[in-house]
Formats: structure tokens, sequence, C-alpha cells
């Protein structure tokens, strides 16, 4: 086997990115990689918080192999984007390159939940470690901040003080209006921090908004198998994902991007239209497979699509959605025909207890908007109570528990649909059709587990 080395040296480095996982690798770093002017385009990244990846990287030349897996066939291809890579801990990394006049833009993938959300939608002052973040920085003791908005101000302040120029950030989470979301947990945390640095992120940061998309699932011990035996590679940390890739943006840069409009980056003014497409038809349809097929006792995207019962749910949901979007009608019967053969390879093992995961964050933006509107019609969507039935079924803890740090509330008021409704949407919970729809579709659910 072959260790994974350089031929030329990295690209210089001009975006950081947060959120080492796979998902970054496989699509805004491939993205940089394979864009015409990638010898300009060098990043920085982060992980999370472990040394563990970022020290596995280093080790080989900061590259890693992508698997593009077909329904037919692996292609690989080593991105040479990344060009340095550290702990998420490593706080002085991160805010000398911050300070580099050269830097451009920072990206990140950190999840839903990691943006520290409170119920109108800011950011959530009442969290402990957001309140310890606010200390710090106001303290001047930036190595203590831990939340990523908290993260991202330590950052800017570290290039204001440095006298550095404009900046873009830009959020690739799946997130309506992600921009908005990045935006205003940075203010209103740099707000209670440090006002003036507050001003000067007003008029220096650029925050762009993203639809991004590339099933990209957990790498399997079966995977390193596989890239070993393609490649003849020592690669301890490859990604796998589909050929599928799209990445719709909208937003300004200061101070220059790559080019990844040349390799078929959308550059919009409006992505409404194509971000509620994406996260209701593709977001919303995987959350309804994760609790409905883990109900069923199904483990991957592809075998949940596979039962029919899932599969008639997934229909009726999709109907119901593509009733409220804006797009070509054409367009959206295109773009679910897409979803099914993506979702049928049976080469990609999508697990559904990744999807499951942080559901208390991920429904509310992917199926409760659809939810509201079809209300609001007076139509009661089937699709929409059955995922909201299912993924109640899941907190009662009928199927596997899932890592999401904000369910304790919902897991607790989970024996009564008013009540999770209640904590959603108030408007939702007085509704009494609603509220008995899910009821009947709760019982229907533990009828169809009782007899399987
Ligand atoms: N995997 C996909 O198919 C896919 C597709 C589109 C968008 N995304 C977006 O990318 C995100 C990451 O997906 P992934 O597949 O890379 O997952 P992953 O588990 O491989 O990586 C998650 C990354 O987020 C980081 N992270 C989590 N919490 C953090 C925090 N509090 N502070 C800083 N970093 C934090 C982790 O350290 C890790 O680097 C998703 O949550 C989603 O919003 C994923
Ligand atoms: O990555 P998450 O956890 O936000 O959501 C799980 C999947 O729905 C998601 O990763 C999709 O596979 C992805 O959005 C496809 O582009």
């Amino acid at each position: 086997m072959k260790p994974l080395r350089r031929a030329t040296p990295a690209p210089p480095v001009r975006a950081i990115h947060l959120g080492l996982g796979n998902f970054f690798r496989a699509h805004q770093a491939w993205y940089t990689a394979a864009a015409p002017d990638a010898a300009r385009w060098g990043i920085a990244a982060f992980t999370g918080r472990s040394p563990a990846l970022a020290d596995i990287l280093r080790a080989q030349d900061t590259l890693y192999t992508l698997v593009v897996r077909g329904p037919d066939r692996d292609e690989t291809v080593v991105p040479e984007s990344l060009s340095e890579v550290y702990a998420g801990t490593d706080h002085d990394a991160w805010r000398r390159l911050w300070q580099r006049p050269e830097i451009a833009l920072a990206t990140l993938t950190v999840t839903e939940a990691a943006y520290r959300r409170g119920a109108d939608g800011g950011l959530d002052d009442t969290d402990a470690t957001v309140q310890d973040d606010i200390a710090a920085l106001r303290a001047g003791e930036p190595r203590d901040v831990r939340t990523v908005p908290g993260r991202l101000v330590a950052g800017l302040a570290a290039r204001r003080a440095a006298g550095g120029g404009p900046v873009a950030i830009v959020s690739c989470d799946n997130l309506p209006d992600n921009a908005d979301v990045a935006g205003r947990v940075v203010h209103e945390l740099a707000g209670l921090a440090d006002p003036a640095l507050d001003r000067w992120i007003g008029d220096n940061v650029s925050f762009v908004t993203t639809v991004v998309d590339r099933i990209t699932p957990a790498t399997s011990p079966a995977d390193l198998a596989a890239v070993t035996r393609l490649t003849g590679n020592a690669d301890a940390v490859p990604v796998v994902t589909e050929p599928y890739h799209e990445w719709i943006l909208s937003g300004h840069f200061p101070a220059g991007r790559p080019a990844w409009d040349a390799i078929g980056a959308r550059f919009v003014t409006d992505v409404l239209p194509h971000e509620q497409r994406k996260l209701w038809l593709l977001n919303g349809g995987h959350s309804l497979l994760a609790y409905s097929g883990g109900a069923h006792g199904h483990t991957t995207v592809a075998q949940a699509l596979a039962d029919p019962v899932c599969r008639r749910a997934l229909e009726r949901w999709w109907d119901e959605a593509a009733r409220h979007l804006t797009l070509p009608a054409a367009e959206i019967a295109a773009y679910r025909a897409a979803l099914v053969e993506r979702w049928s390879n049976p080469r990609i093992e999508h697990r559904l207890a990744q999807i499951a995961a942080d559901g208390s964050q991920k429904i509310p933006i992917r199926i409760l908007p659809v939810l509201r509107l079809s209300r609001a019609e007076e139509h009661l969507p089937a699709g929409a109570v059955h995922v909201l039935a299912a993924w109640i079924g899941h907190l009662r803890g009928r199927s596997t528990p899932i890592r999401d740090a904000g369910a304790a509330p919902f897991a607790a008021a989970a024996g009564s649909p008013r009540d999770v409704l209640a904590l959603l949407d108030s408007q939702l919970a007085a509704d009494r059709e609603l509220v008995t729809a899910l009821d009947n579709e709760l019982t229907a659910l533990d009828g169809e587990r009782g007899a399987s």
C-alpha cells in the first residue's frame, strides 16, 4: 500500500472551513479542487473539537480519497484543496488564520444544532455555553470560546484587530436562509460581547446563502477496504459520495472566491425556490423515511424506499410539498424522479439513524412550513401528519435512541401529540382536526408495527 503524498505543494490558503466532516470533503473541498483556479485557492480546515481527523490528514499530506459511488461502479479522485488542517481546539491557529489579509472567505458545515438558536430563531443567550463565550470574549479570553457563533466572533475580532479586510461567511448547512441564520447568531453574540466589533462586522462581513446537495453518508469499514482495493493507497479517512452534486449561492464575496461557477455552481438572486425544493422534497423526504422506515424495521434509505408503505407516505408528502413550491411543475417532477433514482442506488449505504439525529432541529424546518401552508388552506396533509406521527413514535422510544441534544422536552411531551405540537407551534396545537389526525396516525402506526 502506498501512502498518500503530494506531488506539488498545497495551494496557498485563502479560505477557512469550520466542520471538517465528510460533507465538506465531498462538496466544498471538491468544488474548490475541481475549479479552474484551484492552484490559487487552498483551504485551512478545522474539526469541531477533536484532533484525531486533523492528525490523520496531516500524516497523509492533507490528502484523502473521494469515492464517487455510482449505481454500477466507483470512481476515485484525490482533491488537493485542503492545505492545512487543525483541531477545533487550536484557538491560536484559528485566530492567526483570520488575521491573514489574503483570507477571502470562510465556509461552515457544523450541523443545524451548532448555530445555538433559540425559539425565535436568534441566538439562544440562555444557553450556558453561549453565556460562557460572551463572558470570555468580553474578558479578552478568546481561547475559552466553544460555540460556533463564539468562534466566528473570536476569529472576526482577531481580523479586525489585525486591520484585516472584508470577508464572506458561507454557511453550507441544511437550514432555510442559512446566511440569515449565521449572520443573526454572529451579530447577536458580537453585540453582547463587543458592540464596536458588531458594527465592524456589519461593515466588513458578507453572509452568503447557499443550497448544498450531495448525499454523503458516514464512512464504513467496508469503504476503507474498497479504497485500498481500488487505489492501492493507504487512506485512513476516505469519503464516499454520490455522483450528483448541486451548489446554489446568493450573496457577495467582497474579497473574491474560487471559480466554482465554472464547474456547475449557480449564482442566483433568490435561492428561496431552490431551497424549498431541496429542503422539503429531499431533506423532508429523508426525515420521513428515517422515522417511518425506522418504525418499519429498515436501516437504510434504499430499504425504506423499497417498502410500499413508506413509499406511499413519501409520495403523499411530496404531493403536499409540491403544491407550495414555486418552481415549474416539470422541474419538480424531474427532481422527484431523480431523487428516487439517487436514493435507490443500492451501493450507497445511507443509514436512517444518521438522518434521524437532531430531529428536534430538523422537523421544524423540513416539515412544518408545508404543514402550516396546507392548514392555512384547510387541507389536512396526510404525508406531513405521517412524518410527525413517526417522529413522535420515535420520541416515545419505539425506534433506537438517536443523538438529539434538543429532544428532551419533546420526548417528555411525546405521550400527547397535542403537547408536542404546543412546543413546535401554538397555533398548530390548537388545531383540533390536526391533533385528531395525529392521534389516529399514531394508532395506525402502532397497528402496523403489531402486524409486522
Ligand atoms: N452529509 C450530507 O449528505 C450533507 C449534505 C448536505 C449538507 N450537509 C450539511 O453538512 C453538515 C455536516 O454533515 P457531515 O455529513 O459532514 O457530518 P459529519 O458528522 O461528517 O461532520 C459534522 C461536522 O460538524 C462538526 N460539528 C458538529 N458540531 C459542531 C460544533 N458545535 N462546532 C463546530 N463543529 C461542529 C463536526 O466536528 C464535524 O466536523 C450537516 O449537518 C448538514 O447541515 C450534509
Ligand atoms: O446532514 P443532515 O444531518 O442535515 O441531514 C441528513 C440528510 O438529510 C442530508 O445529509 C442529505 O443527505 C443531504 O442534505 C443531501 O444533500
